[in-house]
């Protein structure tokens, strides 16, 4: 549109066919350049009601040189006592320049008003006076509006000499001095243009809006007009009022009142607003009456949220702070699922805006980042390989050259061949900080104390470049699978995969140049990733991983060599937010060993906590560094760098082990996974040997007690359970069946009793109270085979014994041949206990048997499918099949046996009965059986 400008007197290069046509357009610099704000502020409409002005004074001017000429002085005298009369009378002047004065009051400096207008003496303030001069005026100037301030110079110089000129004759000198002045104005004009321009906004816009085009009323004007002064205002109205019609002056007057008005109404409105807006806390009824939705829940969060934000103005009179941070606390925990524990911590920690950020942020995943892999492959060639197959991805930061974020993928990152390949590792970007504090050095000795499922060990390894020894120890049997998996996966060749007790470290291997410790947490942090951590950590479990961490924490600096040349580095790191488990963690390990806090490296994070609610930690923990999902936008961390500088420990050690008891002290009202499972393993027994009859559970109860601190203890591994329950019941299945055996039938057992059977009771007798050592160690004497020999004699042997014991027993008492029912009452006596103590054998081994019997369902089946088998044949095969089973269950490992070892006397009771009765050594293959003949 139009021609472009030019501001600069450069020559044009090579100018085209247009530009020897039509030359640029040339303006007059001073109207852009930035020389006056004013200037820059006026509009054309505005420039031009300036010149009117000014001719309106040219005009003036003339008019009095004209009146001058004819001496009308007196007239002029009566008009401008007229006009003082209605304008604001000003005494330092004389009337006559006062009334000058009035005539242009603010647009031109007072000074050189004075100057014209004593020189003039005019006003132009009489309607009378001025209304032919103005129609003149109108004719005299052209029709249309002048385009530009020059033209309208131009004009009214025309105008003003066409005027001078008739004046001319009259009066040469006073000419020259309307000249003079004209200048001067012109002059003055010029140079106050801003000035004009910024008081005449007002009236001349009213002016505008009045007279010319439609009552065009512009926001600015209305803006000016309200942000004039009320002096400013009459003024321009006196001014303005000369051009309008009273219909005019009555419209703008009516405009400036509605203004005001509205302004008021505003103001009162807002009032009211602030006044109404308080938030009333509900009532408990109220609360329970409504049906509440979580659009409710929501605005009643940001009430609460303001009323807190400025508590003495918003607050009700009759609720206390707290009432309010509760009401939030519940809002907060239903609208994001929290539990009130948590939320409760996290509003500990965050100011509430904040809190708000953390809690919306906490709901969104993290970006999905991977590691790469620099033992196999460097970032650039990685990052191609995956662009390649549709993986839209970026440097991850520049304070990482190794990871990767990935925007969107079109394979799942988890099976591409550049993962199986194992050139990266799926790994937030939190992940990747406390290796990058650890600096891990070619040719160290560094342990990952908790290490499964290996990212940063493997991180490590690579920072290692494969040099050195790096031990992954993690005690999750299961999870450290995964360790070895990923080693493997990414080429990791420098490393040792142990499953051991971190706490237990330093019995184990000490002397490390660096050691990682990954914490296990509450999880915190990576709400986003596992949202069951809002609703399932509890006090318990904080106070649970606070002793484990510390625990390890102290272990962890034990095992690192102060004097090492390269390191003598601990880094701990979390995947919680908690101070707990972080600040409150180290500066317990400030305190008990020779180690202090050293700059992570990590160039960005927000400072640890020195402070925290009434807790003060060392100053030094500004030195670690937490990461949140609101401020970094990855999961909550927390990383802590220390260097210990001595090997000696500064306390005692009767200290050390009295804070070892209080770390393993149990917590209270705890009540963990472990304990969950000890507790329902104890109400498990305590059912099934609520199931079992009365003398069983008599039994129970005189044993029970002591092997339910024995499971409780079992259950800490979990896999030896299953285990240990068969095994148990294999090894006191003979017992029960030696039981069996009626009393009168003893001697002829002892005395007629086959090799074979002999051979086995011992076995069964010691066997039974002895446990797994002595198993293995039987099992090392070559006693398995035996016993496997053994045991199928039992299984169809015995109840063949039995029964021939039985008939025997029943002939030497003159009965005859036990009936059926005699025979099948005698397992239902055993297993239900109700066989009196005098029909059983006097080794009764029995009670043992029962006590045993209620943890090993299998055996009771045995007993239970063997009672009905009326024939021996039956009895045979039914007791078979399970027995086989039995045989087969794997060598036992220390803790079943252990319990059984608890039974110590009982088992010696059996011996010893055994062998009062028998005369035979109750284990003719020594150890313990040894024991009982002494
Ligand atoms: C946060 S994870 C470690 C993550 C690992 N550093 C990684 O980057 O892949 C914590 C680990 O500590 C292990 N852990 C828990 N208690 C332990 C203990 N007493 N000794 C050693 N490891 C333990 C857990 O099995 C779990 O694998």
């Amino acid at each position: 549109m139009g021609r472009k400008a030019e501001f600069d007197d450069k020559p044009k290069k090579g100018p085209g066919r247009k530009a020897r046509k039509q030359g640029a357009p040339v303006f007059r610099k001073q109207s852009f350049a930035p020389q006056e704000e004013e200037d820059k502020k006026l509009s054309h409409r505005q420039k031009q009601r300036v010149v009117k002005r000014e001719q309106k004074k040219v005009v003036q001017k003339a008019k009095i040189q004209e009146k001058r000429a004819k001496g009308q002085q007196k007239q002029l005298a009566q008009r401008q006592k007229k006009y003082n009369s209605d304008s604001e009378p000003e005494d330092e002047v004389e009337p006559q320049e006062a009334s000058s004065d009035e005539e242009v009051p603010q647009l031109v400096p007072a000074g050189k008003l004075q100057k014209a207008s004593a020189t003039k003496g005019f006003t132009d303030e009489n309607d009378d006076w001025l209304k032919p001069k103005k129609q003149q005026k109108l004719k005299k100037l052209p029709q249309p509006e002048p385009d530009s301030e020059e033209e309208l110079e131009e004009d009214s110089d025309a105008d003003l000499e066409a005027e001078s000129g008739q004046e001319d004759d009259s009066d040469a000198e006073s000419a020259e001095d309307v000249d003079d002045d004209e200048q001067e104005i012109e002059e003055d004009s010029d140079e106050d243009d801003a000035k004009v321009g910024k008081l005449a906004d007002l009236s001349d816009d009213d002016d505008e809006a009045n007279s010319d085009d439609d009552f065009d009323i512009s926001g600015d004007e209305g803006a000016q007009e309200g942000s004039g002064s009320d002096d400013d205002e009459d003024d321009d109205e006196d001014d303005d009022d000369d051009d309008k019609l009273p219909i005019e002056r009555a419209n703008k007057k009516l405009k400036k009142r509605e203004a005001k008005e509205a302004q008021e109404a505003e103001e009162e409105m807002q009032m009211t607003v602030d006044h109404q807006d308080v938030f009333q806390l509900p009532t408990e009824e109220e609360e329970a009456e409504k049906e509440i939705t979580l659009q409710d829940v929501q605005q009643r969060i940001k009430d609460v949220t303001l009323v807190l934000s400025d508590f003495k103005k918003y607050r009700q009179a009759d609720r206390s702070r707290s009432e309010y941070i509760d009401r939030l606390r519940q809002d907060l925990c239903l609208y994001y699922s929290y539990n009130d524990f948590l939320m409760e911590k996290l509003m500990d920690m965050f100011p509430l805006s904040e809190l708000m950020e953390y809690l919306e942020s906490s709901e969104v995943a993290r970006p999905l980042t991977i590691r790469t892999n620099t033992l196999k492959i460097r970032r650039r060639q990685l990052a191609g390989a995956l662009i390649n197959r549709g993986v839209n991805l970026d440097p991850l930061g520049k304070w990482t050259k190794e990871g990767l974020v990935i925007f969107n993928s079109q394979v799942p990152l988890g099976a591409t061949p550049e993962y199986l390949g194992g050139y990266y590792m799926i790994q937030g970007a939190s992940s990747m900080l406390p290796v990058m504090a650890l600096a891990p050095q070619e040719n160290e000795r560094i342990l990952d104390m908790c290490s499964a499922p290996g990212g940063k060990g493997s991180h490590i390894a690579a920072a290692m470049k494969n040099s050195g020894v790096l031990f992954a120890n993690d005690s999750n049997r299961d999870r450290i699978k995964a360790v070895v998996a990923n080693f493997h996966r990414l080429g990791v060749v420098n490393s040792v995969v142990s499953c051991e007790d971190g706490t237990k470290f330093r019995k184990i291997m000490t002397g490390f140049d660096r050691i990682l410790l990954d914490a296990p947490c509450t999880g915190t942090g990576v709400v986003s990733k596992d949202p069951s951590v809002k609703t399932t950590k509890s006090d318990v479990d904080v106070q649970r991983c606070y002793n484990l961490q510390r625990k390890l924490l102290l272990t962890a600096i034990d095992c690192v060599d102060a004097k090492s040349s390269t390191g003598g580095i601990i880094v701990y790191s979390t995947c919680s937010v908690l101070p707990e488990e972080n600040e409150w963690v180290i500066d317990y390990a400030l305190k008990k060993r020779n180690v202090k806090l050293v700059p992570t490296g990590l160039d960005f994070g927000v400072e640890g906590f020195t402070k925290f609610r009434q807790h003060r930690f060392h100053p030094s923990l500004n030195l670690t560094k937490r990461y949140y999902p609101h401020t970094h936008n990855m999961d909550g961390f927390y990383v802590a760098k220390l260097k210990k500088f001595s090997n000696t420990i500064p306390i005692t050690k009767e200290q050390q082990e009295e804070d070892e008891k209080q770390l393993d002290e149990p917590i209270e009202g705890e009540t963990t996974t472990e304990a969950a499972e000890a507790k329902e393993a104890a109400e498990d027994a305590e059912e099934n040997a609520d199931a079992e009859k009365a003398p069983r559970k008599l039994l129970g109860k005189r044993a029970g007690k002591p092997s339910l601190t024995d499971i409780d203890l079992d259950l800490k591994k979990k896999k030896l359970e299953a285990n240990k329950k068969k095994y148990v019941a294999k090894v006191f299945e003979k017992p029960v069946k030696v039981a069996k055996t009626p009393k009168p039938e003893q001697p002829q057992e002892t005395n007629g009793k086959p090799k074979a059977q002999k051979n086995e009771k011992p076995q069964e007798a010691t066997g039974a109270p002895t446990g797994q050592k002595k198993e293995k160690r039987l099992e090392k004497n070559g006693t398995p085979k035996a016993q496997k020999k053994e045991k199928p004699l039992e299984k169809n042997g015995l109840p063949k014994a039995q029964k021939k014991q039985e008939f025997k027993a029943a002939q030497a008492n003159g009965k005859g041949k036990p009936s059926k029912p005699d025979a099948g009452k005698k397992f239902p006596s055993q297993s239900n206990g109700k066989a009196s103590p005098g029909k059983q054998s006097p080794a009764a081994p029995k009670p043992e048997a029962k006590r045993f019997q209620p943890k090993d369902k299998k055996a009771k089946v045995n007993q239970q499918t063997a009672k009905p088998a009326a024939s021996a044949k039956a009895n045979a095969k039914l007791a078979k099949a399970p027995r086989i089973d039995a045989d087969d269950v794997p060598v036992l490992e220390g803790k079943p046996i252990k319990r059984q070892n608890n039974l110590k006397q009982k088992s010696k009771q059996i011996g010893q009965l055994k062998k009062s009765k028998t005369g035979a050594n109750p284990n003719p293959r020594g150890g313990k059986g040894k024991k009982f003949k002494k």
